[in-house]
C-alpha cells in the first residue's frame, strides 16, 4: 500500500496528562489525532468538546487534528470546532437532518469533511454527496467506547468503500475506527484503508524504554501495514 496513516484516539490517552501524551504520541510517529466527540445522546458515553480541542492547540499541537463527532444534532458543533482549530470534521449522517448543508458547512470552514459509517449503516447516504467528501469512516465497532473488537463485516464494507472512492477518481481517505491492532491492521489495509484510528493498541502499549513511549507501537502498526 502506499498511504499509511495512524491517527491515535485521545480517548484512551491520560486526560490527565493529554497535551504530553499527544506530544509524545506525534513524536514517536503518529500522523494525526483523532479526537472522539461523544454526548450522551448519539452515544451512550461523554467525552469532551471544542475547548478541549483548543486547549491543544494552543498547548502547541500544529499536526492535523481528525475531530469525530458522536453528537446529534451536529451542526451547531461546526462552527464551535472549525473555531477550535478542527482540520477534519465527520459525522454520522443519521445525526444530521440535512447531511449536504453539514458537508458544506464544514468544507466552507476551510476544514475537510467526512461521514462515518457505522456497522449497519449502509454505504448509500454517500450516493448524491461524494463532490464533497474529503473522508469516509468506517466504523469497526459500535461507537461509544474504545478497547472493543473489531467487527469482521467491516472488511466487507471497506472494500465496498475502496470501490466506490476509486470510482470518484477524487482524493478521498478511507479511515477505519474501532479494533485495529498489530495483529489485524495488514488485513484491514488489504481492504482498502488508508487512515488507520488506534486507541486502546496505542495509548495502552506505552514502553518506558522507548525515547517518546509509544514508537514501537507506532512503527509495528506502519510495518504490518505495509505488508498488505
Ligand atoms: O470512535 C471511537 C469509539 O466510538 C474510536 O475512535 C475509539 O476510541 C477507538 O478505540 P480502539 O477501538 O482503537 O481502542
Ligand atoms: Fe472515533
Amino acid at each position: 500500500m502506499t498511504d499509511c496513516r495512524i491517527a491515535p484516539s485521545i480517548l484512551s490517552a491520560d486526560f490527565a496528562r493529554l497535551g504530553a501524551e499527544v506530544e509524545n504520541v506525534l513524536a514517536s510517529g503518529a500522523d494525526m489525532i483523532h479526537f472522539d466527540v461523544m454526548d450522551n445522546h448519539f452515544v451512550p458515553n461523554l467525552t469532551f468538546g471544542a475547548p478541549v480541542c483548543k486547549a491543544l492547540r494552543n498547548y502547541g499541537v500544529t499536526a492535523t487534528i481528525d475531530v469525530h463527532l458522536m453528537v446529534d444534532p451536529v451542526d451547531r458543533l461546526i462552527g464551535d470546532f472549525l473555531d477550535a482549530g478542527a482540520d477534519i470534521i465527520t459525522f454520522h449522517p443519521e445525526a444530521s437532518a440535512h447531511i449536504d448543508r453539514s458537508l458544506s458547512l464544514i468544507k466552507e470552514g476551510g476544514a475537510k469533511a467526512g461521514l462515518v459509517f457505522n456497522p449497519a449503516t449502509p454505504l448509500a447516504y454517500l450516493d448524491y454527496v461524494m463532490d464533497k467528501i474529503d473522508m469516509v469512516l468506517i466504523m469497526s465497532v459500535n461507537p461509544g467506547f474504545g478497547g472493543q473488537s473489531f467487527i469482521p463485516t467491516a472488511l466487507d464494507k471497506l472494500r465496498d468503500a475502496r470501490a466506490r472512492i476509486d470510482a470518484s477518481g477524487r482524493d478521498i481517505w478511507l479511515e477505519v475506527d474501532g479494533g485495529v491492532k498489530v495483529d489485524n491492521i495488514k488485513e484491514i489495509a488489504a481492504a482498502g484503508a488508508d487512515t488507520f484510528v488506534a486507541g486502546s493498541a496505542i495509548f495502552n502499549h506505552r514502553r518506558d524504554d522507548d525515547p517518546n513511549g509509544y514508537d514501537s507501537v507506532v512503527r509495528d502498526l506502519k510495518a504490518e501495514a505495509a505488508k498488505a
